[in-house]
């Protein structure tokens, strides 16, 4: 099974998150985990489209997904899309931004319709919402409370050896590791077609 992490960081702190992920997937054995950062070197077209499962992660700027994301998006268009070649393959996103909130759901959900308009079938967060009672704290999982993909918010002060904090990176394994488990069972259980 070939798990793609397709993921752009102009700073390094959503590469720190997309590492996460990848940990999270390789926990599942059978997974062969690809990482690609956008920006470094070719995109590498045929492993994305030998790939059961493709994660997509970019920073949140101004509030949407990166330029350099985009422009892969539009790559794809010619690539991928034209000829469905990701249709019905397992897709999950993440982002990471420096304000708490930062509008980084448009992010999410920029890249869920991204994933739907190649026919990808997304998989979700899959976790209740940390630090939403008076319990909680920001060292739970899912401590930004989101259910369409991983969330992690790096402070703009600090390097990325800093910040992102743990819990956003094991939320983000989380969706490396449930993005694996699912792909499994996907691709296990078929007989044929795509
Ligand atoms: C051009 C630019 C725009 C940004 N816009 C936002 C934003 O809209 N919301 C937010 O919370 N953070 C914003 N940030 C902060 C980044 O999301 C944050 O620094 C993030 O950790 C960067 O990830 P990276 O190191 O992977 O590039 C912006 C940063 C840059 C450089």
């Amino acid at each position: 099974m070939l798990i793609s992490i397709v993921y752009h960081s102009g700073y390094g702190h959503t590469a720190r998150q997309a590492e996460a992920v990848a940990e999270g997937a390789r926990r599942v054995a059978g997974a062969d985990v690809k990482l690609t950062s956008i920006g470094d070197g070719e995109i590498p077209w045929d492993t994305l489209e030998a790939s059961d499962a493709i994660i997509f992660g970019s920073p949140t700027y101004n509030g949407l997904i990166s330029a350099k994301f985009k422009e892969f998006m539009e790559a794809s268009t010619k690539t991928a899309w034209f000829e469905q070649k990701w249709l019905n393959k397992i897709a999950a996103g993440f982002t990471n931004s420096g304000a708490q909130h930062g509008d980084k759901l448009n992010s999410l959900v920029s890249i869920a319709l991204f994933a739907a308009q190649h026919g990808m079938t997304w998989v979700n967060l899959g976790l209740m919402p940390g630090n939403s009672s008076s319990t909680g704290s920001v060292n739970d999982l899912n401590r930004i409370g989101s259910w369409l993909g991983a969330m992690a918010q790096s402070n703009n002060d600090q390097a990325p050896d800093v910040t992102p904090i743990k819990s956003d990176l094991d939320t983000a394994a989380h969706l490396g590791q449930r993005v694996a488990e699912i792909t499994q069972r996907f691709v296990s259980g078929s007989t044929q077609g795509k």
